[in-house]
């Protein structure tokens, strides 16, 4: 019987079976950040076990409330910041070098083919673009993963999403996920891996499948993996070049992980991508999806243009694109992070930066910060986003704000006329 890309992953890094369905798992990275380590650092000094398995692997940044707001998230950077010095994490990006972890551990090339990673963050699964089971955990996970370098999981369970079509100008990587979420509802990959497949998936470049695996988990999955190919070689191959003769046999090394024709998946489902017109949500959860036409004349206050779903390279160019000539709707905040320090300068060069200034947008350096209501652009009680982040819970920006989700184009064309907006409107 075949295997799954994710069952081989576990059977490569397979240390225990202690019981049932349950494995225990060695890991390759560990990453941290200034919200949810703190705590673990906190209750291992507590224990007398302030120790870390493997200070290589661990990789650790400040990037959701940076620089601090207050003496809270002051003391939560200072701690982990503390901790990473004392163990040499040197993998360790504080203000100036930081960015939001799941651009710039990517960028960095920390996260890689059969790799398996967890964080304590629910995005963790955006790793999984490079065809590595990449997984958010909760404190005790985390502390056991520091200290040990091991993990606890239920044996993988995969959903395969085969996305297949030719997509119409103007709907991008955003608007497939918004689908799938759509299609799947918040819960119809619990306690899964959701598989991306098609030729769309594999037309696509890395910063798209970012887009797509960073959302698995809106679908309940715990992570979302997109096989390696050429693509993901390339994208790596700076970081990766010393341990392969060629591109040709990293390509065969890493395709040795990929799924087997007669694999066994627990569900399966084909999304034609055709006639998908641009996506936005309009409620309190991520699978409240309509197209953008239903939804014209729904005023916004904000835009935000940023997150680990959309702050890349690609993302600001996709938006640059549309507010070029353009200066954003009075009634509107334009606020817009890129996601790391690399992808700021390079937009800089590229004179997108100027482009979102002069269109009359605000550019934060690179954080999580609007994204969840913490900093850099928190909503007034009442007042409507429009975003490209990930979530639309209740309050999620600001309490008593409410966010619609959207690509950067769609946000883009928005920010110009103050409510939600094809962005074909500004199609040059
Ligand atoms: C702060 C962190 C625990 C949280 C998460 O895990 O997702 C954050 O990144 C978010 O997006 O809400
Ligand atoms: S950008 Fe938003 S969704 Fe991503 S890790 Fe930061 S807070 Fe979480």
């Amino acid at each position: 019987m075949g295997k799954t890309i994710a069952e081989k992953i576990f059977d490569a890094h397979l240390v225990d079976e202690p019981f049932g369905d349950v494995s225990v798992l060695k890991l390759d990275r560990v990453f941290c950040h200034e919200i949810t380590t703190p705590t673990a650092i906190q209750d291992l000094v507590a224990r007398g076990k302030d120790r870390v398995f493997d200070p290589e692997k661990i990789k650790a940044v400040i990037d959701h409330v940076t620089p601090a707001k207050d003496s809270k998230t002051a003391m939560q950077g200072k701690i982990l910041r503390d901790w990473a010095k004392r163990h040499k994490i040197k993998d360790f990006f504080d203000i100036g070098h930081n960015g939001v972890c799941h651009a710039i551990f990517p960028e960095k090339g920390f996260a890689r083919p059969g790799f398996t990673i967890i964080m304590g963050d629910s995005h963790t699964c955006t790793h999984g673009a490079f065809g590595a089971f990449a997984a958010g955990v909760g404190t005790t996970d985390l502390e056991v993963g520091i200290l040990k370098g091991v993990c606890t999981f239920k044996k993988p369970e995969t959903y395969k999403i085969e996305i297949v079509g030719t997509l119409q100008n103007g709907v991008y990587a955003k608007d497939i996920i918004l689908k799938v979420i759509q299609e799947l509802g918040v819960n119809g990959a619990t306690n899964m891996v959701i598989e991306f497949r098609g030729n769309i998936v594999d037309e696509m470049n890395m910063d798209q499948r970012m887009t797509l695996s960073n959302m698995a988990v809106e679908a309940g999955a715990t992570s979302g993996i997109c096989l390696p190919d050429m693509t993901t070689v390339e994208y790596l191959w700076d970081f990766i070049k010393d341990e392969h003769a060629s591109k040709q046999e990293a390509l065969e090394t890493f395709s040795t992980f990929n799924s087997d024709e007669d694999a066994v998946y627990a569900n399966q489902k084909t999304i034609d991508v055709s006639d998908l017109e641009p996506l936005t949500t309009f409620g309190y959860k991520p699978d409240n999806v309509k197209p953008v036409s239903q939804m014209k004349g729904t005023k916004i206050d904000q835009v935000y243009i940023g997150s680990c779903t959309n702050g890349r390279l690609e993302d600001l160019r996709i938006a640059a694109k549309v507010l070029e000539g353009h200066t954003i709707n009075e009634n509107v905040r334009g606020i817009v992070s890129p996601a790391t320090p690399k992808i700021f300068s390079q937009a800089l060069e590229e004179g997108i930066i100027k482009i979102f200034m002069e269109s009359g947008f605000c550019v934060t350096n690179p954080t999580c910060g609007a994204c969840l209501g913490m900093s850099n652009g928190v909503l007034a009680d009442g007042e409507v986003a429009a975003a490209t982040t990930n979530r639309n819970f209740n309050g999620r920006m600001g309490k008593g704000g409410m966010v619609h989700l959207m690509s950067p184009a769609t946000a883009a064309a928005s920010a110009i006329t103050g409510e939600i907006s094809n962005s074909s409107l500004f199609c040059k």
